[in-house]
């Protein structure tokens, strides 16, 4: 039986936030640039953009954040607002079905207000295109009727500031994407930022932890706050239930380990997909499909749910003649890769099997 038939999303290394995440997450969130982990470069860009903005005492440009799930985009729009002294008005794009939804937030903004569009790539077309106007124009055309006899009442808006966020950048239309004054991509955290947003969350919920306790949390995250914070919750269940409540390295491994939660990070299904590629097809290539029937899962989950992390940590790739393991992936499940194996299908941007000397 497949562990993940109901939602993959409720993995515990899903990066999409649970309903549990959503009720802590407002606690966990750093509320001022200075207390925002990693990503130097956007940190140092937005800075200089709202500090400039400050000094004129304007609004400063929108603001596009885009980057995958769980590494702050929310969290940064709602500093941006904090930084600038700012009320906020959060929405999406996928509550925001009619221009005319769209055009009852944009009138009721007051002046440097905020607006924080999340999932902005889901926007209607007839709201995208009212949002070109609303920020080059600080205007919009509100079409009263229907038909022949429709006018449009052009409306004057304040000076606002649009902060937008998406998972998926690619999917907006140039005209939208142009508009934004500053564009900050986020990056996945490296382990020892990770281990600063594992310590700093511990004291906001009064969890005691060593430097080693929060490196070995930080090392399973996927290079996710959210993840981390996750797995932090979890360990610390699991320290106050089984021990005196303080998080070592040896009770976060322990924790970790009764979650299924590799010290990679991997948790069922990745190794389920790594060991079928590993010992019933000597490490590929093997197709998708035939790939997922191994596993008992669906070509979908296994592409989509899977597949993107082994493939950023280097242990598959995925070729035109089908899912290759790479030496990393031996490696990591402790087995040996048959001497026959690797001719040919190496791709140039994977480690596949070493360097040549190695081989
Ligand atoms: N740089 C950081 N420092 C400390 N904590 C962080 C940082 N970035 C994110 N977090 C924490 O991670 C959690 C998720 O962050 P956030 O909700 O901002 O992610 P997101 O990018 O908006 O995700 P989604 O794409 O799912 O909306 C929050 O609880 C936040 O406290
Ligand atoms: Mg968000």
């Amino acid at each position: 039986m497949s562990p993940y038939e109901s939602d993959p999303a409720d993995r515990i290394v899903a990066a999409s936030a649970d309903g549990e995440d959503q009720a802590v997450e407002a606690a966990l969130r750093p509320k001022l640039l200075d207390e925002f982990i990693g990503q130097e470069r956007v940190r140092e860009q937005l800075s200089l953009v709202l500090q400039a903005a400050r000094q004129r005492g304007t609004a400063p440009d929108h603001v596009l954040l885009s980057g995958p799930p769980g590494l702050g985009k929310t969290t940064l729009s709602m500093i941006i607002a904090a930084e600038l002294n700012a009320p906020i008005r959060i929405t999406s794009g996928p509550a925001i079905q009619h221009a005319g939804d769209l055009a009852a937030i944009l009138s009721s903004l007051t002046e440097g207000e905020v607006l924080f569009l999340d999932e902005i790539h889901r926007m209607s077309r007839p709201a995208e295109e009212m949002l070109y106007m609303a920020m080059e124009d600080f205007r919009v055309d509100v079409i009263v009727g229907k038909g022949p006899g429709a006018t449009a009442i052009p409306l004057e808006l304040p000076p606002f500031t649009l902060v937008g966020a998406t998972t998926r950048a690619g999917l907006l239309p140039p005209p939208l994407r142009d508009r934004f004054g500053f564009t900050g991509h986020m990056e996945f955290y490296a382990p020892a930022e990770l281990q600063r947003v594992v310590h700093r969350s511990a004291d906001l919920l009064d969890v005691e932890i060593d430097p080693a306790g929060a490196a070995e949390i930080a090392g399973r995250s996927r290079g996710t706050p959210r993840i981390a914070n996750r797995l932090l919750r979890r360990v610390r269940d699991f320290a106050q239930v089984r021990h005196d409540g303080v998080v070592t390295v040896e009770i976060a491994a322990r924790a970790l380990d009764v979650y299924e939660v590799d010290a990679r990070g991997l948790d069922r299904l990745d190794r389920a997909v790594l060991e079928a590629l590993l010992k019933l097809f000597g490490g590929g290539p093997v197709g998708l499909s035939t790939l997922a029937v191994a596993v008992g899962e669906e070509s979908e989950t296994v592409e989509e749910v899977a597949e993107p992390f082994l493939v950023r940590e280097g242990l598959l790739a995925r070729t035109p003649r089908g899912r290759i393991a790479t030496a990393a992936a031996w490696r990591h499940l402790g087995l040996t890769p048959p001497p026959q194996q690797g001719r040919g299908a190496v791709p140039a941007q994977a480690e596949l099997w070493g360097s040549a000397e190695e081989r």
